[in-house]
Parts: C-alpha cells; structure tokens; sequence
C-alpha cells in the first residue's frame, strides 16, 4: 500500500492559525472600538466572546489539523515534519544556501525539500533544489546525520536538473525475505511475471544476462539458488544449463535437476555452450519467420521457453582457456559473445558467478552486455569499479551474506541495495521435489 505526506498539509493547518488569529485580532478590534466610542456594552459580555471564540477557535483547527493527521497517520506527519526540519538544519550547517537580505537584515535563503514516503514510511524520496546559485555540490554526508533512522540508498540528479533526489530507506527495515517452505516461495512468486526474477521484498528484475561476483563466502551461489528454484517453479518452463569447472554444489544440484545439461569438466563446458548456440541458432531461423508477422516482438511473443545458461566460477573457466591453443579461445569467445550479443531477443541468457569481474577473467565487451549486475558483500573498491564503471557511489554498509549492490538498466542505473532470500527449508529436498519440472531440453530443442 503506498501513502504519501505532503507538505502542504501542513502548510493548510498554518494558514487555519493565521485565520483564527485575525478573527481574535477583529474582535479585539471591535472591543476597543467601542470601549472608544463609549458604547454601552457591559466587558463582561465581551470578555466572554473573545474566551468563546478563542475556545471554539482552537478547538476546530487543532480537529481541522488532526483530521488530516489522523487519516494518514499522525505519528508519520510528525515523523515528516521533524525530518524537514532537521534537513534544513543540515543544509544550514552545511553552508547550502543563498545570502539574502531581508529589510536590511541578513538571511539564508535555503533551498525547496520535497519529502515523500511510499511502502507505509519504509522507503522514501528526498528531493533538495538544485538551483545554479547552489553552486556548492550537495553531498550525502551532509545530510546523513539528519535523516535520523533513514539511510540514503541511492542519490542522483533528477532528468531536469532541478532537483538531487536522495532515495532513502529505514534502516531497521528488513529487506531480505525468509521462506519457511518451498510453499512460501511458490506463493510469494506467483506475484511475481513469469520471465522475471525476484531479490528480495523491493527488487523484481526481468530475466537478463546476469553477472553475480563478491567474495568467497558472500552469498554467490546460495543467491543462485534462489534465483533456480524461482525458475522451476514458474508456469512457464525454463531450460537449464549448468556450468561448474569447480564440480562442487551447482554440478550437484545440476545432476539433480538437468543431468544432462550440466558439465564440470571444461571440454564438457565448452561442448555444453556450443549446444546451447545451436538452440539459439534454431531459435533465431524460427523467430524470423514469425517476426514478418510483429517487427519488435521477441520470443515471449510467440510462446517460446526461456533458456538460461548458468556459469559458476567463469574465471576457473576462463583460466584453463587462456591455457588453451588461439583456435579454441577464440571459438569459446564467440560462443559466449554470441550468447550474450543475441541473446535477449531469442530468449537465451547467460548467468555467469565470479568472484571479481576485472577484464583478464571476463572480457569487457561481455561484462557491458549483462545488464543486471550485482556484487555481495563487502566487496574491494576495485571489484566495484570493474562491475559497475568508475565514479559510482557505493551505499556504505556492513554487507551481510547474500547483501549486497546491483545495477540495472532503468531499474537501478546507479547501485542499489539488494539481498537475497534466506531459504529456511531443506533446498536439496526442495530441488529435488521439482526437478520433475525442468524439461530435459536435450529431448525438447527449440520448444
Ligand atoms: N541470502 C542468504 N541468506 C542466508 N544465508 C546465506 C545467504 N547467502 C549465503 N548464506 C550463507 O552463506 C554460506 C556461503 O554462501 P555461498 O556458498 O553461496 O557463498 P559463495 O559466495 O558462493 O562462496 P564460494 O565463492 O566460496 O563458493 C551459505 O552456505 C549460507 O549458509
């Protein structure tokens, strides 16, 4: 449910206190003039008016002003309105503002704050004038302390320049979701599309070239079982592929739910992709002849199945392939390319697991071409600026297993939090319980 407090609420009750305190200005008013004019109304009568129009006064702005509070949570309104407040302190303290001088006395004028909240005041938007004179660049520091318990996830400059928008979150808030069962998770993905996959209670993403690196023990593969089981458990019938030069729990897990589409060894690997580009292939001849028929479709349009080809530990791979003679090199290169070149048309995508994504294990031209990228952990500045390019800022955390950053085109174009789910069920049983459900994609090519 999404609510929102404006401040112009406020702003309604102010004006209401301003118009009762002209009414008692007026009444004042009218008893001094006629204790002027020597009228002969008794005080005591007009005493007793202004009491009664003061009582009634207040008491129907102080209803007029809860009523709005009331009906969108008081305790939020305050909560926004102290926040206001402690923002423009910090813009204060922060010199990030413009000298004026009012009627000879010198003043700062500050700049406009919009504060909105959605997800019932879990996450928020912070928005500060970004005005030329503000010649100053506002910072996330300087506003970190004011912010009380939200944190700021992500801060850009909106399209028009107008604004910095600070995208805020409750840090005691709990983004990671916990399944208790295979059924919790069944239920939570019916929620979710079919060709989309979700991180955790904020982050849905739609199926794309993935790349997933962070430290040993982040959370890489635990992640991708998540994102496995989510694919066995849709209507819609992935293919999978599994790749594991280290033959540890994806090649278990792979014998489990696609024995036949899962290899360790790397000749088995590089076997593997060259079937997974002849069913591209296949696919890309059955496309053009339906795309006469509708020019900007792709393969969901035609009913066609997704297939996901999922690389643990590339840079493994990718060294025993640098070890090997030009002609096999190259040809592993292109089949990768390829994949990742023609991919989202045709429904074929490549999730590739690594611990860092610097260019001697990954090419560059490959890492620019998987769109969702994420990093767990408390990772090396380095691995940040491999995955995600120079300049960017990194929400400073103390990242937990399966916490950590992604980027994705429109989604989050400048890294945001993500955490995967925690799986409080036994993921082997759960594996094993729908491997009934991955088609064997040997017996079905091109479905
Ligand atoms: N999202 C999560 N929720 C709860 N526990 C997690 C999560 N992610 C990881 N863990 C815990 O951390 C352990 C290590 O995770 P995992 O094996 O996925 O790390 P990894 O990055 O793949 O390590 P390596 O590179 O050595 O294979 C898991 O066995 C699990 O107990």
């Amino acid at each position: 449910m999404t609510s929102k407090v404006k401040t112009s609420r406020y702003l309604r009750g102010q004006a209401l206190v301003v118009i009762e305190s002209l009414l008692l200005l007026l009444v004042v008013g009218i008893f001094l003039t006629t204790r002027y004019l020597q009228m002969m109304i008794p005080d005591v009568i007009l005493i007793v008016c202004i009491f009664a129009i003061t009582v009634v006064g207040t008491c129907s702005v102080t209803f007029w002003s809860m009523r709005n509070h009331i009906s969108k949570g008081w305790r939020f309104a305050l909560r926004h309105y102290k926040l206001c407040l402690s923002v423009r302190r910090a813009l204060l303290d922060a010199a990030y503002y413009v000298p004026r001088q009012f009627f000879g006395t010198a003043v700062a004028q500050l700049p406009k704050i919009k504060l909105t909240f959605t997800d019932n005041y879990q996450r928020g938007m912070l928005l500060v004038e970004n005005r030329v004179k503000y010649a100053q660049r506002l910072d996330t520091a300087q506003l970190s302390s004011a912010l009380r318990r939200y944190v700021v996830e992500r801060s850009y400059l909106s399209d028009d320049e107008n604004y910095y928008c600070f995208e805020l979150f409750d840090s005691r808030l709990e983004r990671r979701l916990e399944f208790r069962s295979l059924d919790e998770l069944l239920s939570y993905n019916a929620q979710v599309g079919d060709l989309e996959l979700f991180i955790d209670k904020f982050t849905v993403i739609p199926l794309h070239h993935t790349l997933i690196v962070g430290q040993t023990g982040s959370g890489k593969t635990y992640g991708v079982y998540s994102f496995l089981l989510q694919m066995l458990i849709k209507p819609v019938q992935y293919q999978l592929y599994l790749a594991d030069p280290k033959g540890s729990s994806l090649s278990i897990l792979g014998d489990m739910i696609a024995p036949d589409c899962t290899a360790e060894d790397v000749d088995d690997i590089v076997a593997l992709l060259r079937e997974f580009n002849d069913v591209m292939d296949k696919r890309k001849a059955d496309l053009k002849a339906k795309l006469a028929t509708k020019l900007e479709a792709s393969y969901s349009d035609f009913g066609f199945n997704p297939y996901v080809f999922i690389f643990d530990e590339y840079a493994s791979f990718q060294s025993v392939v640098q070890a090997m003679d030009k002609k096999h090199r190259d040809e592993v290169n292109k089949l990768i390319s390829q994949i990742v070149l023609q991919g989202r048309q045709l429904g074929f995508f490549l999730f590739i697991v690594m611990q860092k994504s610097d260019s001697t294990s990954l090419p560059t031209m490959i890492r620019d071409n998987l769109p969702l990228k994420i990093v767990l952990g408390n990772a090396e500045q380095q691995t940040y600026v491999t995955a995600f390019g120079t300049g960017v800022e990194i929400p400073s955390r103390d990242f937990r297993k399966g916490e950590g950053v992604y980027t994705f085109p429109g989604i989050a174009n400048t890294p945001k939090l993500c955490a995967f789910s925690y799986l409080n069920f036994d993921i082997n049983a759960a594996f094993r319980a729908k491997r009934g459900l991955c088609n064997n994609p040997r017996s079905s090519k091109g479905a």
